[in-house]
C-alpha cells in the first residue's frame, strides 16, 4: 500500500474518531520459533540466506502450527484445533481484543457493571479455537461466555479450555440451541459431521461472483438464536464481540488463494452474510441494552460498516465507535456501540486503578516501540526501582519496596533525563522474574505497535489487590509525561 493511502486512511479514521490498529510491524520470527518448537520447524522455509524465513500461507497445517507456537510462545497458551476449522491469525485477533480493552478502559460511556476492572464478555461464535476468550482472559484476565452452534465447536472450544487450567475458570462454553421453527433445509455435510443449515432457498450459496450486495438488502438472518434466548436475563456483560459468518456463500468464502485458514460452512457462510448476522445483533441488542455496556462486532465489508451504522442511528444507540484492523493486506472493520449515555467528553486514555495505558501519539521518525521499552527500563532503573526488560512480550516487569512507594507517594518521580540512556539492563528467556510479595509493588508494562508513529503503552499491576495501587497509579502518571516529554512531536 502507497504512502498516501496510508496517511489517507489515518486521517479518515482521525477524523471519526478511531484508530487503526496493525501488528504488522512485528511479524513473527519463524527462524526462532521454529529452533524452539520441533513441530513447527518442518513448515518453516528458509528460501534465501539474505531473506527472512517463511511459511507456506496456504498450506493449512503451516497456518494451524504457527498458531500453536505463537499462542503459546506469546501468551503461555495450549491451543489446537481439528483439521479444516477455521484458524484464527494471532495478530489479528490481538487487534480486536487491544481495542476492546482500548473501549473498555476509556469513559466514553459510564461503568456501569465491573466496578473492579474485571471485566466480562460475551463472544458470539467462540469457534472450535476459543481465541478471543483465551486471549481476554490472558491477556487481561477478563471473564467470558463464548456460544456456538455447532457440536464441533463446543467440544474443542471446551477443550482448548482445559488445556489452559490457569484461565479455566474464568471461561464458561455455551451451546446456543436451535430451537426454531424455520423452514430450514439440511443442505450439506462438512468434514466434522455438522451439518449446515441453509434458510429458505438454496440459491444462496450459489450466488453469482461478484456478489451484488443489494440483493440481500432485505434477506433477514433466519438461524438460530444469536444473544436473545441465549443471554440469561439475570445476566450482566461489559460487551459482547463477534467475528461474524462473513460470507454469503462458500464461493465467496474460498476466494483468497494466497492464505489458507481453513473454515467450515457452518463457520464461514450465513444466509444474508455478515450483513444479515450483524443486523440480528443490533436488533437483538435494543432488548438487551441494560445487560450490556458495549454491544461490538467486527465486519469484514466497508460497504456493510456504512449500512450497518446508519442502522444503529436508526435503532436509537447512544454511542456508536468504528476502527479499523489492519494485517497484511487485509482490512477489517470494528464496530461498537451502547446505548448507555455517554459522559462528557474525556481525554482517551484514564487509568482504572488496577490496568491503566494510553496512546503516545506523534512518535518521531527515528524512534520505535523497543526505543520506548527501554526508555521505560531506563526510567525505573535509573529511579531504583528493580526492573526486567524482556523484549520477547515487549514487557519491562517492575518492582517497588513499600519504602519507595511511599517516598514516591511523598515526593512524586522526577522527570525522565530527556538525555537518558536507552539500554536494557538484563534480558529474561519469558515471564516476569520478579518476586512478589505483599510488601512490594509489582507490575508491568507493555508497549504495543499501533500504526507507525503512535503506541500503546499499558501498565498493569500483577497483584490485583495491591494495596498499593494508588502509588501505581501516580507512578505511572509519571511515566507518560517522561515519555511524551522524551519521544512526542511538541
Ligand atoms: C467466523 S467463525 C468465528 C470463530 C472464532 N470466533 C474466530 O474468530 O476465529 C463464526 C462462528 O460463529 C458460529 N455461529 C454461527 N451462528 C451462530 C449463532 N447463532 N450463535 C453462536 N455462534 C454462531 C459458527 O459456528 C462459527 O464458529
Amino acid at each position: 500500500m502507497g504512502g498516501s493511502k496510508k496517511r489517507k486512511r489515518k486521517r479518515n479514521e482521525e477524523q471519526r474518531g478511531g484508530t487503526v490498529y496493525s501488528e504488522r510491524e512485528n511479524p513473527p520470527d519463524f527462524a526462532l520459533l521454529a529452533s524452539l518448537y520441533p513441530e513447527f520447524h518442518p513448515f518453516v522455509q528458509f528460501l534465501h540466506s539474505h531473506s527472512r524465513p517463511t511459511i507456506d500461507w496456504t498450506d493449512f497445517n503451516a497456518t494451524r502450527q504457527l498458531t500453536r507456537v505463537l499462542l503459546h510462545h506469546r501468551h503461555a497458551l495450549n491451543w489446537w484445533i481439528p483439521d479444516g476449522n477455521l484458524c484464527p491469525t494471532v495478530p489479528n485477533r490481538s487487534n480486536y481484543i487491544h481495542w476492546l480493552q482500548h473501549l473498555l478502559s476509556s469513559d466514553i460511556i459510564p461503568n456501569t457493571i465491573s466496578s473492579d476492572g474485571k471485566f466480562r464478555g460475551f463472544d458470539i461464535g467462540t469457534g472450535a479455537s476459543c481465541i478471543y476468550p483465551l486471549l481476554g482472559a490472558s491477556l487481561h484476565g477478563w471473564s467470558f461466555v463464548g456460544s456456538d452452534v455447532t457440536n464441533v465447536a463446543i467440544e474443542w472450544a471446551e477443550r482448548n479450555v482445559n488445556s489452559n487450567p490457569h484461565i479455566s475458570q474464568l471461561i464458561e462454553i455455551r451451546k446456543v440451541q436451535d430451537n426454531a421453527s424455520d423452514p430450514c433445509v439440511e443442505v450439506e455435510e462438512s468434514v466434522n459431521g455438522d451439518k449446515i443449515a441453509l434458510c429458505g432457498s438454496t440459491d444462496v450459496e450459489v450466488a453469482p461472483l461478484p456478489l451484488d450486495l443489494h440483493a440481500c438488502e432485505n434477506r433477514n438472518y433466519h438461524g438460530p438464536p444469536i444473544l436473545v434466548g441465549v443471554v440469561r436475563d439475570d445476566e450482566k456483560f461489559d460487551f459482547c464481540m463477534c467475528n461474524p459468518p462473513f460470507f454469503e456463500s462458500l464461493e465467496e468464502a474460498g476466494l483468497n488463494p494466497k492464505t489458507s485458514c481453513g473454515g467450515t460452512s457452518q463457520e464461514m457462510v450465513c444466509p444474508g452474510g455478515e450483513r444479515a448476522f450483524i443486523t440480528r445483533i443490533i436488533e437483538d441488542s435494543t432488548q438487551l441494552k441494560d445487560q450490556f455496556r458495549w454491544f461490538t462486532s467486527m465486519v469484514g465489508k466497508k460497504s456493510n460498516l456504512k449500512y450497518l451504522t446508519s442502522k444503529l442511528w436508526e435503532v436509537g444507540v447512544a454511542v456508536v465507535k468504528t476502527t479499523e484492523f489492519v494485517q497484511g493486506r487485509t482490512c477489517r472493520w470494528g464496530l461498537a456501540w451502547s446505548f448507555l449515555t455517554p459522559l462528557q467528553k474525556t481525554p482517551v486514555s484514564l487509568p482504572d486503578k488496577k490496568n491503566t495505558s494510553f496512546m503516545l501519539e506523534g512518535l518521531q521518525r527515528q524512534y520505535a516501540a523497543i526505543n520506548v521499552l527501554e526508555a521505560v527500563n531506563s526510567y525505573f532503573s535509573s529511579h531504583g526501582l528493580s526492573c526486567t526488560l524482556n523484549t520477547s512480550s515487549f514487557t519491562v516487569d517492575v518492582a517497588a519496596a513499600k519504602d519507595d512507594c511511599d517516598l514516591i507517594l511523598r515526593n512524586g518521580l522526577p522527570i525522565i533525563n530527556k538525555s537518558i540512556d536507552c539500554q536494557p539492563t538484563r534480558e529474561a528467556s519469558s515471564g516476569s522474574s520478579l518476586n512478589l510479595s505483599s510488601e512490594r509493588l509489582c507490575f508491568y508494562i507493555s508497549v504495543f505497535q499501533q500504526i507507525p508513529g503512535t503506541l500503546l503503552v499499558k501498565g498493569s499491576l500483577q497483584d490485583r489487590n495491591s494495596t498499593l495501587s494508588g502509588a501505581f497509579s501516580m507512578i505511572f502518571q509519571k511515566l507518560e509525561e517522561a515519555l511524551r516529554d522524551k519521544f512526542c512531536t511538541k
